[in-house]
Parts: structure tokens; sequence; C-alpha cells
């Protein structure tokens, strides 16, 4: 993990945020810098959407408007991090926690970019265990349904969301169809969002501050 590539594509992505603009952050470590950098735009934005509690409490420190999503409407752009990225710009998240929020806004954004240091590059999804967040009654119903399809779930015990509910990260899946796995879980109740980005992927990966093809 490089935590200068990191830096370097958090600055980067500051070139794809356009005056007037109200930009969806996503959360984490890489975002963090790309928080860091808007607030030289301060007064060239109208605000951002935030998808967590963490998120927002740096917008906040460096004056940045915190605007709800139902009263903005679909956004432009959307910048996020991510725990791996496949060839195809399909990602998992929700290392942090954050990933509902994060989906939520990344599917009402029109263009999605992605900032990752080159360990996140992986040819097949699966390696870093796939984080599931669900309503805490339904955590060992959808742990006995990710056993039958041949995963490992393990409980992150001790951690609760910005929503409320608890976190399962799946052991042991190599993805190699993210997107019908991604419809497959989607189906199970009690799962509130799986960290799978493959039905709406990146647009744009930025590793570093170079674009990935
Ligand atoms: O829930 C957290 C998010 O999905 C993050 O974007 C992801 O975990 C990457 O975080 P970081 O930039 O700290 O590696």
């Amino acid at each position: 993990m490089s935590n200068n590539e990191k830096r370097l594509a958090g600055e980067a992505a500051i070139r794809y945020v356009e005056d007037g603009a109200i930009v969806g952050v996503g959360t984490g470590s890489t975002v963090a810098y790309f928080i860091d950098a808007l607030a030289d735009l301060r007064d060239r934005i109208q605000g951002a959407v935030s998808s967590s509690e963490q998120s927002t409490a740096q917008l906040k420190k460096h004056g940045i408007p915190v605007l709800d999503l139902n009263a903005t409407g679909p956004l432009s752009l959307y910048v996020d991090g991510a725990d791996e990225c496949d060839p195809y710009k399909r990602l998992i998240k929700g290392g942090g926690a954050a990933l509902t929020r994060e989906k939520i806004i990344a599917e009402a954004s029109e263009k999605f970019v992605c900032v990752i240091d080159s360990s996140k590059k992986v040819d097949l999804l699966g390696k870093f265990p796939l984080p599931i967040e669900v309503i805490p009654m339904a955590r060992s119903l959808v742990g006995r349904e990710i056993a039958k399809r041949g995963g490992q779930p393990v409980w992150r015990d001790g951690v609760v969301t910005d929503n409320g509910n608890w976190v399962i990260d799946v052991h042991g899946w190599q993805i190699a169809d993210p997107a019908a796995l991604e419809n497959d879980l989607n189906q199970i109740p009690g799962i509130v969002a799986v960290g799978l980005f493959a039905r709406r992927p990146a647009n744009i990966v930025l590793i570093g501050d170079r674009l990935m093809d």
C-alpha cells in the first residue's frame, strides 16, 4: 500500500470537479486526500453529498457545505476509493463499513471517479473479503446463505455502520461473475447492501495520478 499513490490519486481527481458542482464524496484514507484538495475549491462549488459521518466531519472542518441527496437530485460526479478494482473497473468496497451510502451516491451520479493505489488493482475480485451490510437480526440467516454459496462469513464484531447495521466479511470467494453474485446476494432478505460494485462500476479509475485503461 502506498500513501503517496493514494495522495496523488486523491489530488488528481480534483481535475474532474466543475465550477458550481455538487460533488459526491466517498469514504476512506484515499478520498480524504481528495477532500483536503477540495477545500481549495470551496468557493467554486455548491457543496458535497457525503457517504459517511467520517467524511461529513472532514468536509465540515473545511467549511464545505454538506447537502442532502434528497434535495440535490442527481449528481454529476462521485469520487471514492476502493478495496479492489478489476480490469473492467468493477470494485469491492466497504472496508471502512461505508458501502451502503457509497452505493447510493454512486448510483445517483453520472460519473464515478475511483481513486486507488496500485495494490488495489486485481485480475479477479475476492482476495479482499467481500463486505456485506446486514440488518442485525439477519446476521445468522445471511451467514448461512453465504456458506451455502461456498463463502466463509466473518462477522465484523463491534462495528456498527452509520445506518445502525452490522457488517459480514466474506472470505474465500474468487468472484468470476461479479454482476451475477451481486444480483444473487441482493435477493437475500436482511442484506442491506453488498460491497460489490459490478452493475454500477467506476467510469474512471486513477491509480496514483495515472489513468487506468
Ligand atoms: O467503506 C469504505 C470504502 O468503501 C473505502 O472507499 C474503501 O474501503 C477504500 O478505503 P481506503 O481508501 O482507505 O483504502
